[in-house]
């Protein structure tokens, strides 16, 4: 739903291709909208909507074979970090989990967060989540 690099790396046409009714001429340069393609109603049902759960036991995943999520992008310059990136937020954020507690500031729920994105290379939150840990007592 919020792909880090929403248009991915700018790719260039190396010969004119016929896509569905549209021509793309040689050397046209291509940006693949994919913050439009995971947000597609045809594919994803509620899209807007936070479900984590959706994914699973489904087929679709991250690794650049499945066109209807692309967060890593696709083809020769999909991200080189993916291996990387998909072992340390597994080992980041649970490690985070399991060491605090956690609240967010001002009363904030995640219900009325503010989920706004500021558009650019990378896609950031319009406002910055701030998350309080706090020491879990048991
Ligand atoms: C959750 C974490 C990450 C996400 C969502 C992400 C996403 C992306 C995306 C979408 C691209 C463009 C791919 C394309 O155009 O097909 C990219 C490129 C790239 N990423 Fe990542 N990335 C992540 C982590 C990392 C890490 C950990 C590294 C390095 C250690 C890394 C290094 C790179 C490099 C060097 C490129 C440019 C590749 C090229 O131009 O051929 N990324 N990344």
């Amino acid at each position: 739903m919020h792909p880090a690099v929403p248009l991915l790396i700018p790719r260039r046409a190396g010969a004119t291709v016929q896509v569905g009714s549209y021509t793309i001429p040689e050397g046209a340069q291509i940006l693949v909208n994919v913050w439009a393609v995971g947000r597609d109603p045809d594919t994803w049902k509620d899209p807007n909507k936070f479900i984590p759960e959706r994914f699973l036991g489904l087929d679709i995943d991250v690794k650049g074979q499945n066109f209807e999520l692309l967060p890593f992008g696709g083809g020769r310059r999909i991200c080189p970090g993916l291996p990387l990136a998909i072992r340390m937020l597994h080992l980041m954020l649970s490690s985070l989990l399991n060491s605090f507690n956690w609240e967010l500031e001002d009363g904030v729920s995640p219900e009325t967060m503010d989920m706004e994105e500021m558009f650019g290379i990378t896609l950031k939150k319009a406002q910055p989540v701030r998350a309080v840990p706090l020491p879990i007592t048991k």
